[in-house]
């Protein structure tokens, strides 16, 4: 395993991403340039000021206050061209960063403004990932990045957009989603849209226990059939030491004893997801910024990890976090006690939970991952 975990070697290193949304990761410089061609106004007007601009407004503390930036990058992407080119240019920047994997997801019934299909939306989408794919590899970084296709969960139109990823399955699309404002509005709500999903074998994951806590969670699992759990961090507020919530504990999880994380106790939907090794897909700058979380150091993940859920390390949103998957590593090894053992375990833990065929997951884990933390 290499030694000394720099900026360089991290970026480096093989990753995988579960949790990136499309509409969450145009550079800026395409907003201005889309923008512009369309007559859309922006809040500023230079890239530093517009990259600026999402950072900030997105770090508003409330989950619905955050999804609010979205407008703006949604605004650019109702063309075919649009959506082409965004999905391309995520995956030039997630092999930039030494992403070897990757699941993308985006709502396509948000892309249908300029008169395009939802079929149409999902096509565009594609072409542009596989030109992505193919620039990446010519450029000496090869990636392999998949779609999720995301139902807005304030909306009711899940089970048409579950029936268009089924439809689109052979042709990038691995899996379905739900994301958007949560409280108000529970997974149940589209118990049809999972139903039929489970009769087809498709795969789905949910976003729950994020700006909602334990009874999300437990819909998602227990009446939704969720694989995995879009953040799900708040599954910590099914944990204990001593009988007080570990919430309630000052100490960073880094530095607990291992005697206390062995004392840890949890309660039965917890004990559940660790048991059923369901993936928790993390994303910590994001939970800063909706207020999730409360820092780096007290990030669940921590804890999580600590505990062996089936931990992953996520961006979710690039452009509103002003982040990549190697800040995210970079920030936990400079504040949580991170190291190489964590970034393997967490990049191992993501191909496992992948959507993409078994035989395929071994083989990245087999000859890209395990090769560098090996070596
Ligand atoms: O962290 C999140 N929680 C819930 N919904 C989200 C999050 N990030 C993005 N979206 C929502 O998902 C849509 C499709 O990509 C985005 O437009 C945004 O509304
Ligand atoms: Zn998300």
């Amino acid at each position: 395993m290499p030694e000394s975990l720099t900026p360089e070697l991290i970026k480096t290193a093989p990753k995988a991403l579960l949790h990136d949304h499309l509409d969450g990761g145009l550079r800026p410089a395409t907003i201005l340039e889309l923008s512009e061609q369309i007559g859309h106004e922006l809040p500023a007007d230079t890239v530093e000021g517009l990259g600026a601009w999402f950072a900030e407004s997105a770090d508003s503390g409330s989950l619905v206050r955050y999804l609010e930036t979205f407008d703006h990058t949604i605004a650019v992407m109702q063309t075919a061209e649009g959506l082409a080119r965004v999905a391309r240019e995520c995956v030039e920047d997630l092999a930039a960063d030494g992403v070897v994997y990757a699941e993308s997801r985006y709502a396509p019934e948000q892309h249908l403004a300029g008169g395009l299909s939802l079929d149409e939306v999902v096509t565009a989408v594609e072409d542009g990932i596989r030109e992505g794919e193919a620039l990446a590899a010519e450029a000496g970084r090869p990636i392999r990045v998949d779609t999720l296709v995301t139902a807005m969960r304030h909306a009711a139109k899940s089970r048409e957009i579950a029936e268009l990823a089924v439809r689109h399955r052979d042709a990038g699309v691995t899996g379905f989603d739900i994301a958007g404002a949560e409280a108000g509005f529970p997974p149940t709500r589209h118990l049809d849209a999972f139903e039929y999903l489970r009769r087809e074998n498709f795969h789905f994951t949910i976003h729950a226990g994020e700006a909602f806590g334990l009874p999300s969670i437990w819909e998602a699992i227990q009446w939704c059939g969720a694989e995995r759990l879009g953040h799900g961090v708040r599954i910590v507020d099914d944990l204990t030491l001593d009988g007080v919530p570990v919430t309630e504990i000052e100490t960073p999880y880094a530095d607990w004893s291992p005697e206390q994380v062995s004392a840890v106790q949890l309660g039965r939907l917890a004990a559940y997801v660790r048991d059923r090794r369901i993936p928790l897909e993390m994303c910590p700058s994001s939970n800063l910024q909706t207020g999730a979380a409360p820092s780096i150091a007290a990030h669940p993940i921590t804890l999580l990890d600590r505990l062996r859920f089936r931990v992953t390390l996520n961006t979710d949103n690039r452009l509103m976090s002003g982040t990549s998957m190697s800040r995210e590593m970079e920030l936990l090894v400079a504040e949580a006690g991170w190291g190489l053992r964590h970034l393997r375990r967490v990049s191992v833990n993501a191909m496992k939970s992948a959507f993409l065929p078994f035989d395929q997951r071994l083989e990245i884990i087999e000859n890209k991952i395990k090769p560098f933390y090996d070596d």
